[in-house]
């Protein structure tokens, strides 16, 4: 699914209008429509009070329009204008105006010294900001959504929770509010998705309000996001008369003393996802562990007892997992860098071999083309220095993968796959895989599909995407805490089963023939 800039929204809007001849205020309407129908099928009429806060903009224009729905209906509400500015939008005016000819009074709001009461089990619509935001709130309107939130009510946001900016981070967490639900039209916004701004929303839902289709699907994006439909494709199936030579040889090099089972877990991921062969690179100590509880993967040993200490083989593997459990010590580095010269097969870089590479940045340079890294965080933060917000963090992040030519998997609640100055986020995953291991299963994944074949790109984003399904899958039997790695690599068939599950359809989503009545 394409996200959109703040600007490109505002241009399908325009474009809409324009194509479709009809006015804001209708486009309006629709967004309205649309959030009315999503509460009233929810609510059924229920007598709950429902506090709208609207602002002054279009985002509070589309706030007064669905207050106009609610009581139409019957609803209990209460109106506040949060009057922070002097600059009212055309169609915030418009529907106002029809407000007051149903004889409903807003409440003007324009300092903190009349909040009104909110009960705990009242709702509150927040439709104060929108992607319009562009400055700080003033202190007041700040002190409002403090309100807001100590009501403890249940707060629904129109389009963004009111305080985000679409393209730069938070100056101040107080003033955004924390919405339970988002409303958003058309299109998810990168907010959402980012450590830092995601969290203000908690759950959101898609209304399509019937943006012009021909301009959405020409409009070149940043950003996707990543789902069923958008992995479907990349997807290669298997063939009659394949042999396991057909699905490619991973080779994973790492581990150490006490850190043997990083290996494991990523050679057992790459097995599970269909590499055809797996050999494993590990010091002497892993040749036991390994061997008797993945005999599914080769063993190849470096003639150290506890560390890798020099890299030679004679396999001829189409793609190599590094780092996994891999350690620093003097004699690796030295190992890892060799290895680094020799090498111009496929790579996969985790864990400590990212760490190398980040204290010997001449390191970078010599990675092949496309090898994809795989950083955590603080890893990521190791290669590409500080970041003032995810924003710039995404930028750096991009400049980075465009020198080093390297896909850059940023992992995190939603992961984000970096290339050629797009990005790629993740849909799937649960707070359950934040879990020892885990990254090294990503790792042995995505070594795997590169095995079988996947471009790094679409290895990377199909790989991500599996790991997180499983961990999905896999929790509805073991629950977030109970979850560990080789459950997630274990799921991974369960994962691939599901891509061609039909969706279920529920009974509100089944499609209405209103002439079958
Ligand atoms: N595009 C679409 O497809 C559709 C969009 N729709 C809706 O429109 C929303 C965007 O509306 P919007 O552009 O009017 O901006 P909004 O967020 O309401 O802000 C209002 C204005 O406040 C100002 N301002 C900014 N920061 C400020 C501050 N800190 N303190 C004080 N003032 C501040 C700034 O104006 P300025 O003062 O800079 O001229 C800004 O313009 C969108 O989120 C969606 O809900 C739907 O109706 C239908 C289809
Ligand atoms: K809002």
């Amino acid at each position: 699914m394409k996200i959109f800039s703040g600007e490109q929204i505002y241009e399908a809007d325009r474009f809409t209008i324009e194509k479709q001849g009809i006015t804001s205020d209708a486009l309006m309407e629709r967004a309205a429509m649309q959030i009315f129908n999503w509460l009233h099928l929810r609510m059924q009429g229920a007598p709950v009070k429902i506090h709208l806060f609207c602002g002054i903009g279009n985002n509070g224009g589309d706030g007064i329009a669905l207050a106009r729905h609610l009581q139409e209906h019957g609803y209990h509400i209460a109106v506040y204008v949060v009057n922070y500015s002097q600059a009212r939008s055309k169609d915030f005016l418009i529907n106002l105006e029809r407000l007051k000819d149903r004889k409903i009074w807003p409440e003007f709001l324009d300092s903190d010294k009349h909040f009104p009461e909110i009960g705990r089990e009242d709702i509150v619509v927040d439709a104060i900001f929108g992607i319009g935001l562009n400055r700080p709130p003033a202190p007041w309107v700040v002190n409002l959504m403090q309100h807001l939130h100590r009501s403890e009510a249940f707060i629904l946001s129109v389009d963004v929770p009111s305080g985000l900016y679409t393209n730069k981070g938070i100056e101040n967490p107080d003033a955004v509010v924390k919405a339970n639900f988002v409303l958003s039209f058309q299109a998810p916004k990168l907010v959402f998705f980012l450590p830092e701004t995601g969290v203000y929303s908690n759950q959101w839902e898609i209304l399509d309000i019937g943006l012009d289709q021909e301009y959405l699907m020409q409009t070149e994006n940043e950003y996707d996001l990543i789902g069923k439909n958008e992995v479907l494709p990349l997807y290669k199936p298997r063939e009659k008369f394949a042999h396991k030579g057909s699905y490619g040889h991973s080779l994973i090099i790492g581990g150490s003393r006490g850190k043997i089972g990083a290996v494991h877990l990523a050679a057992r991921g790459c097995l599970r996802v269909g590499s055809g062969l797996v050999t494993t690179y590990v010091p002497k100590c892993g040749l036991t562990p390994l061997q008797s509880n993945l005999p599914e993967a080769m063993v190849i040993n470096d003639s150290d007892e506890y560390y890798i200490s020099k890299i030679e083989f004679d396999i001829t593997p189409k793609a190599i997992a590094i780092g996994v459990g891999l350690g620093k010590e003097k004699t690796t580095i030295r190992a890892f860098t060799n290895f680094l010269k020799a090498n111009d097969l496929p790579l996969v870089v985790d864990a400590d071999a990212l760490n190398i590479l980040s204290e010997n940045k001449t390191l970078l340079k010599l990675l092949p083309k496309e090898s994809v890294l795989t950083p955590h965080p603080k890893e990521l933060e190791r290669l590409i220095g500080t970041w003032k917000d995810d924003f710039e963090k995404l930028k750096k992040a991009k400049a980075f993968s465009k020198k080093y030519d390297c896909v850059l998997v940023i992992k995190g609640a939603h992961t984000i796959t970096i290339y050629e100055g797009r990005g790629y986020i993740n849909s799937t995953g649960n707070p359950g895989m934040a879990t020892a291991g885990s990254g090294d299963v990503l790792t042995g994944i995505i070594t795997g599909l590169i095995a079988q074949g996947y471009p790094s790109l679409n290895a990377a984003v199909f790989g991500v995407y599996l790991h997180g399904r499983a961990g999905d899958i896999a929790i509805e039997e073991t629950g977030y805490q109970a979850l560990i790695a080789s459950a997630i690599a274990d799921t991974v068939g369960k994962a691939y089963i599901d891509l061609f599950k039909m969706p279920e359809v529920t009974q509100q989503e089944e499609p209405q023939d209103e002439t079958a009545k």
